[in-house]
């Protein structure tokens, strides 16, 4: 397949796609944060992918990773960056206090399109797991507090994260589309 553009302002996002694909997609990095609207998962997935087409020349992809109270019912969603800029991880405990449910799941929805005319494609991974006190170097957004299997993100071994996590599920969907695809004849056909 053609070289595909994995548009994104998050760097920790590229190292993971990076190594989650290794050389099984060939992929290079755009550093652009694009606009993101409100509304479910997947319409914003899709919104940001339409929007990579009109910058990028050739095949996108873009991701929308959400992190979902169960007590909160969904939120706060795709608006968790915002919420952990504001509270932090320590504010996002505090958050569920009031709540005895600290399950929480983490998703991450990626859509590719080969171009403009083309209706983006979404894949959608989740990993379940809780919401704990920090544990773990504070590198990525809220990977001190999400425990999946009594480890925290941020505790896990690099490989084993990109073994199992949301990231990696939503991308075995690409890779697996990819693999039967007829992608290079006409793409469009196979839009949602
Ligand atoms: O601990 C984490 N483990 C992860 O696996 C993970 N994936 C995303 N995030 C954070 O959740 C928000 C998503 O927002 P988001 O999808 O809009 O990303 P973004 O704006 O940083 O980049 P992008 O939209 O340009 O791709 C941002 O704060 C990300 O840092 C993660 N934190
Ligand atoms: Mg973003």
């Amino acid at each position: 397949m053609k070289t595909c553009t994995f548009v994104t302002g998050n760097p920790n996002k590229v190292i993971e796609v990076t190594a989650i694909l290794g050389d099984t997609i060939p992929i290079r990095t755009l550093a652009l944060d694009l606009p993101e609207i409100q509304g479910s998962l997947e319409e914003i997935a899709r919104d940001k992918c339409r929007r990579a087409t009109q910058i990028v020349d050739g095949p996108v992809i873009v991701e929308d990773s959400a992190l979902e109270f169960y007590a909160m019912n969904s939120l706060p969603g795709p608006y968790i960056k915002y919420f952990l800029e504001a509270l932090g991880n320590d504010g996002l405990n505090k958050l569920l206090a009031p709540y005895e449910d600290k399950s929480a799941d983490a998703v991450c929805t990626f859509a590719y399109s080969s171009g403009p005319d083309h209706v983006p494609i979404v894949f959608q991974g989740r990993l379940h797991g809780t919401i704990v006190p920090a544990r773990g170097p504070p590198v990525f957004g809220w990977e001190p507090i999400f425990e999946h299997q009594g480890e925290t993100l941020a505790e896990m071994a690099h490989e084993k994260k990109n073994n199992l996590s949301h990231r990696y599920q939503a991308l075995c969907k690409f890779r697996e589309w990819l693999a039967h695809s007829t992608i290079d004849q006409d793409p469009s056909t196979r839009g949602e």
